[in-house]
C-alpha cells in the first residue's frame, strides 16, 4: 500500500498526471530519498539535491524517453535514476553488479547517453537532434543538462558554436549552482554570476551571441516557474537555452555550507546532516595528501616551481599549495587541454610545472601531451592521480590505460612510485629539474607507508629495484599494486620468488632485465592496467628483442572496461588481487 508518493511512483508517467500543485511535495520526498540513500550506500550528494526541482519539471513537461533528455558528467543524475525505473534498485548503485553511479545507455533507455566526463551533453544531444531532422522527426525534444563548471571546458564550447548555426530542436539547460566540485573559476563564471545578480539577461549575453535563444536566469527550484518556462520553450524553434541557478546540496544545512565536502562526502547522519567519522586507527596517508604536502615543501624552496589543476583542487589537493602560493598554483577549470599546454607554455620559460591532472581526465589532452609537451621535450612534470581500478566510479574514471598510452610516446619518462616516500623522492628528483617530461602515475586512496616523512633522496631515472631476493621465479611489479604480490606471498606458503619494482615502465631498467632473465626461468609481470600495450607487454618486447625464452607471464587487466566495485573487488576480478596472484603463484612454480 502507497504510504508516500514517491511510493506510487516507478515511472514519469506515473507523476504525470499529477497537478504541478502536487510536485513539490514529490520534490520533498524524492529529496529525502536521496539523502537517506547516499548517507549509508555513500556516493555523489550534493549536485543530485541541487536538481531535484529540475529533474521532476524535465520528465513532467518533456515526454521522456521519447524526448531526450542528456545529463552532463551525471553525477547529479540520482533523482533522474530513481524516478525511470530504478528506485527500488537505487540501493545497488555504485556496487558490483549494481546500477551505475551515472547514466548508462545499457542500463535504462531514459539513460540516452553514458556520461562520467564532464562537457559531453551538448555534443551528443546535438547529434542526436540533427539524426532527428534527418529522419523526419520535426518533433522530438533534445535536451542537455550541463552545469556551470562544466559548460566552461572547451569541448562544450565546440557543441555550442556548432548548434548555434543549426535549427535544430535542441535545449541546453545551464544549471549554474556556481561551484564545480571546488569553486567555480574563470571569466565565464564571472559573467554567469553577474548575469544571476542581475536577475535579468546580460546586454552582452554569450548565449545570444551564439544564435541561442536565451532565458533566464530562472530559479531552479520552483517547480512551477521551471515548469511554466520549460513548457514555453517546447514551442519555440531552434536551439536555446535556459539559464537556472540552483544550490548544490539543497535541503540539507551541512550540505549547502559546505558545498565541497558534500560533493561525495562518504557515510553521514541522514537525520542531523553530521559526517559519520571514518577509523580511529593510524592510516597511512592518502597518495593525493603526500602529493600535496610534498607539492608544498619543495615549491617553498624553489619559487621556480608552478602547480596547475584542471577543476581538482580537494581531489589532487592542489588546493595546499594554492592555499599557500596562490600566485603560482592554478585552477584552470574542466580545462585539461588548456591545463597541458599551459603547463607547457611555463615550461618553455623556465619554470618547473608539477601538472596534476587524474590518469583518467587526462585521456582528454593526449594530443596536447604529445603535440605540445613531447615533441618540444618540454620537462613539464604530470602527476597522474586516481591511476589504476578506481572503484566504485566505474568504468568512466579507472586509470587504467595511462601505461599503455604514454609509453609509446617519444621523450616521455614514465614512473609509477610503489608508496609514498618513492612518491617524494620522484618529485623532489623531478624539482631538480629534468631534460624531458615525466608522467608520474599513483592510485586514488591511501598509500601503505606510516611513516612517509623521509628525507628527500635523489632517484636515477630508470632504475628499477630488487624488493625481495629469491631463486625461484621472479615477479616484475610496477608502482603500488606490488603491494599484492607482498600480501600475497605472505598469504601463501610459496617462498623463493624474487620481487622485483621496476618503477620506470620508460625508460625500462634494461641492465636489471638481462639479470632478471638469467636468472629466473619463469617470469611474471604485473600491473593495475591494461595487459595491451602496458608494462608486460614493455617486458614481452624486451624478451623479443634480446632473444630470450623464458616463460613469461602477463598479469594485468585484459581487453575490458571493469565495471563499478570496490577496488578489492574490481581486482579480484581482474586478476590482479593478492588471492588471484598466489593462485597464478602455484600454478606456475
Ligand atoms: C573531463 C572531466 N574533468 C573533471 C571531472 C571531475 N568532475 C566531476 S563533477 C565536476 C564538477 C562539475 O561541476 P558543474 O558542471 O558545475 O556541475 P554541478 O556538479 O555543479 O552540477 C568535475 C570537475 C570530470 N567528471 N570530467
Ligand atoms: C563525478 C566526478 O567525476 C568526480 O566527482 C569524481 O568522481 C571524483 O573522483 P574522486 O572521488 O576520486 O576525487
Ligand atoms: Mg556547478
Amino acid at each position: 500500500m502507497a504510504t508516500t508518493l514517491l511510493d506510487s511512483i516507478q515511472y514519469p508517467e506515473d507523476f504525470r498526471k499529477l497537478a504541478p500543485g502536487q510536485l513539490p511535495q514529490l520534490a520533498k520526498e524524492l529529496r529525502k530519498f536521496i539523502i537517506d540513500i547516499v548517507a549509508t550506500k555513500e556516493g555523489h550528494l550534493g549536485a543530485s539535491l541541487g536538481v531535484v526541482e529540475l529533474t521532476i519539471a524535465l520528465h513532467y513537461v518533456f515526454n521522456t524517453p521519447d524526448d531526450i533528455l542528456v545529463w552532463d558528467v551525471g553525477h547529479q543524475a540520482y533523482g533522474h535514476k530513481i524516478l525511470t525505473g530504478r528506485k527500488d534498485d537505487f540501493h545497488t548503485n555504485r556496487r558490483l553488479n549494481g546500477i551505475s553511479g551515472f547514466p548508462k545507455i545499457a542500463e535504462s533507455v531514459y539513460d540516452t547517453f553514458g556520461v562520467g566526463h564532464s562537457s559531453t551533453a551538448i555534443s551528443a544531444a546535438l547529434g542526436m537532434a540533427i539524426a532527428a531532422q534527418l529522419n523526419g522527426d520535426s518533433k522530438r525534444q533534445h535536451i542537455a543538462v550541463v552545469g556551470d563548471a562544466s559548460i566552461a571546458s572547451g569541448m562544450a564550447f565546440e557543441g555550442l558554436n556548432h548548434a548555434g548555426v543549426t535549427n535544430t530542436n535542441l535545449l541546453v539547460i545551464l544549471n549554474d549552482n556556481a561551484i564545480g566540485i571546488d569553486p567555480s573559476v574563470g571569466a565565464l563564471k564571472e559573467y554567469l554570476t553577474r548575469a544571476s545578480v542581475k536577475k535579468t539577461p546580460n546586454q552582452d549575453n554569450i548565449f545570444e551571441a551564439l544564435n541561442f535563444d536565451y532565458s533566464g536566469p530562472v530559479d531552479g527550484h520552483n517547480l512551477i516557474a521551471l515548469i511554466q518556462e520549460l513548457e514555453r520553450l517546447k514551442t519555440v524553434q531552434g536551439p536555446k537555452l535556459l539559464h537556472v541557478i540552483t544550490k548544490k546540496g539543497k535541503g540539507l544545512r551541512q550540505a549547502e555550507k559546505d558545498q565541497v565536502k558534500y560533493h561525495a562526502p562518504g557515510k553521514f547522519d541522514s537525520n542531523t546532516g553530521e559526517l559519520l567519522p571514518k577509523s580511529s586507527v593510524l592510516q597511512p596517508p592518502k597518495f593525493q595528501d603526500v602529493f600535496g604536502i610534498t607539492l608544498v615543501e619543495l615549491a617553498e624552496k624553489n619559487p621556480k616551481i608552478i602547480g596547475i589543476t584542471p577543476a581538482m583542487p580537494t581531489g589532487s589537493s592542489l588546493k595546499l599549495m594554492m592555499d599557500k602560493f596562490p600566485q603560482r598554483a592554478f585552477d584552470v577549470g574542466i580545462a585539461e587541454q588548456h591545463a597541458v599546454t599551459f603547463a607547457a607554455g611555463l615550461a618553455t620559460q623556465g619554470m618547473l610545472v608539477f601538472c596534476n591532472i587524474y590518469s583518467t581526465f587526462l585521456q582528454r589532452a593526449y594530443d596536447q601531451v604529445i603535440h605540445d609537451v613531447c615533441l618540444q621535450k618540454l620537462p613539464v612534470i604530470f602527476c597522474l592521480d586516481r591511476s589504476g581500478i578506481v572503484g566504485e566510479d566505474g568504468a568512466t574514471h579507472h586509470g587504467i590505460f595511462d601505461l599503455a598510452y604514454l609509453r609509446c610516446i617519444p621523450n616521455l619518462i614514465v614512473f609509477a612510485p610503489r608508496n609514498e616516500v618513492e612518491l617524494r623522492n620522484i618529485m623532489y628528483t623531478a624539482s631538480l629539474g629534468l631534460n624531458l617530461p615525466i608522467a608520474i602515475r599513483y592510485p586514488r586512496g591511501r598509500g601503505s607507508t606510516i611513516d612517509w616523512r623521509k628525507p628527500f633522496t635523489k632517484k636515477e631515472i630508470g632504475k628499477g629495484e630488487c624488493i625481495k631476493e629469491g631463486n625461484n621465479l621472479a615477479i616484475l611489479s610496477i608502482g603500488t599494486i606490488v603491494k599484492n604480490v607482498e600480501k600475497a606471498l605472505t598469504e601463501s606458503s610459496i617462498q623463493e620468488v624474487a620481487i622485483y619494482d621496476l618503477g620506470f615502465i620508460k625508460p625500462l631498467d634494461e641492465k636489471l632485465l638481462h639479470a632478471v632473465f638469467k636468472k629466473h626461468k619463469t617470469i611474471i609481470t604485473i600491473e593495475d592496467g591494461v595487459k595491451s600495450g602496458g608494462f608486460g607487454s614493455a617486458i614481452l618486447e624486451f624478451a623479443a628483442n634480446y632473444d630470450y625464452k623464458n616463460t613469461i607471464h602477463v598479469a594485468g587487466i585484459e581487453d575490458q572496461f571493469p565495471e563499478h566495485g570496490s577496488v578489492e573487488e574490481l581486482q579480484e576480478l581482474c586478476g590482479i588481487s593478492p588471492i588471484k596472484i598466489s593462485q597464478l603463484l602455484k600454478k606456475l612454480q
